[in-house]
């Protein structure tokens, strides 16, 4: 496909020169601003069936490092919440930042976070392909979930450590028995919207998930991972835009989460 980057010559602030979609009206990332969300008494909680899935392999694409999953069957998915029928755990990767290390996509109130979590699903009932959903806007769901450092995560280590083994573009490393389940947060409030892909081709197919609760970091890892950042997201214009619908808060219920 065509190149991009997070360079001066190929970062967000022109990739509508190859990506007109940039401009259109459901375009990811946005400022979260809670007080504009509306509560939605429709909207269940979401649920995750994670205990079965399958990691794979971890990989650097050159834009980010990926944790790919079986996809082949609904061993793994998301569903409730505002989904319409279970969506499949595809893969998930991180947003690091650069030296600031503010590197989540997201912000809330104008506030970033050190990094950002995307577990991306696509809609296996409706399309037969990822690339296919990739492109339909009820096509995929991606659960935001942010980092911020504080003590040392149990379980990032994992991945972390495997990091070191795709610190280059292109490498690829088996990576099995991972199961994200460990990487939620205790509560799975959440803000939803539809919007897009965050870096190109930029398809405006993602219904938004996006996690109140932040996961803890160590500055260590944090800054581990800031080190091998590949690039940091620079705030796109319209990025801070606000969708026409303000995010709609999550069903305030208290439900216990999934036990991990
Ligand atoms: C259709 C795009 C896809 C590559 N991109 C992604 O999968 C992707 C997924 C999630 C996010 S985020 N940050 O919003 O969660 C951003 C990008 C993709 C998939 C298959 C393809 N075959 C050929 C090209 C090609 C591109
Ligand atoms: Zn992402």
């Amino acid at each position: 496909g065509k190149h991009w980057g997070y360079g001066k010559d190929d970062g967000p602030s022109i990739w509508h020169q190859n990506f007109p979609v940039a401009e259109g009206d459901r375009q990811s990332p946005i400022d979260i601003m809670p007080q504009q969300a509306s509560h939605d008494p429709n909207l269940g909680p979401i649920v995750l069936n994670y205990d079965h899935c399958t990691s794979l392999n971890i990989c650097n694409n050159g834009h980010s490092v990926v944790v790919e999953f079986d996809d082949t069957d609904d061993r793994s998915v998301i569903l409730g919440g505002p989904l319409d029928n279970p969506y499949r755990l595809k893969q998930f990767h991180f947003h690091w930042g650069g030296k600031g290390c503010h590197g989540s996509e997201h912000t809330v109130e104008g506030n970033s976070y050190a990094s950002e979590l995307h577990l991306v699903h696509w809609n296996a009932v409706k399309y037969r392909s990822f690339g296919e959903a990739a492109s339909a806007p009820d096509g995929l769901a991606v659960l935001g979930i942010f980092l911020e450092t504080g003590d040392d995560h149990r379980w990032l280590h994992t991945i972390t450590d495997a990091l070191y083994m795709v610190k280059y573009k292109a490498s690829v490393t088996d990576f099995k028995g991972f199961n994200p389940k460990c990487l939620l947060p205790s509560s799975l409030h959440y803000w939803t919207y539809l919007g897009s892909l965050t870096t190109p081709p930029l398809h405006e197919s993602v219904t938004w998930i996006v996690l109140k609760e932040p996961i803890a970091v160590s500055e260590r890892q944090a800054s581990f991972e800031c080190s091998c950042s590949l690039g940091r997201k620079r705030i796109r214009g319209y990025a801070w835009k606000i969708t026409s619908g303000p995010p709609s808060l999550s069903k305030a219920g208290k439900y216990a989460p999934p036990i991990n």
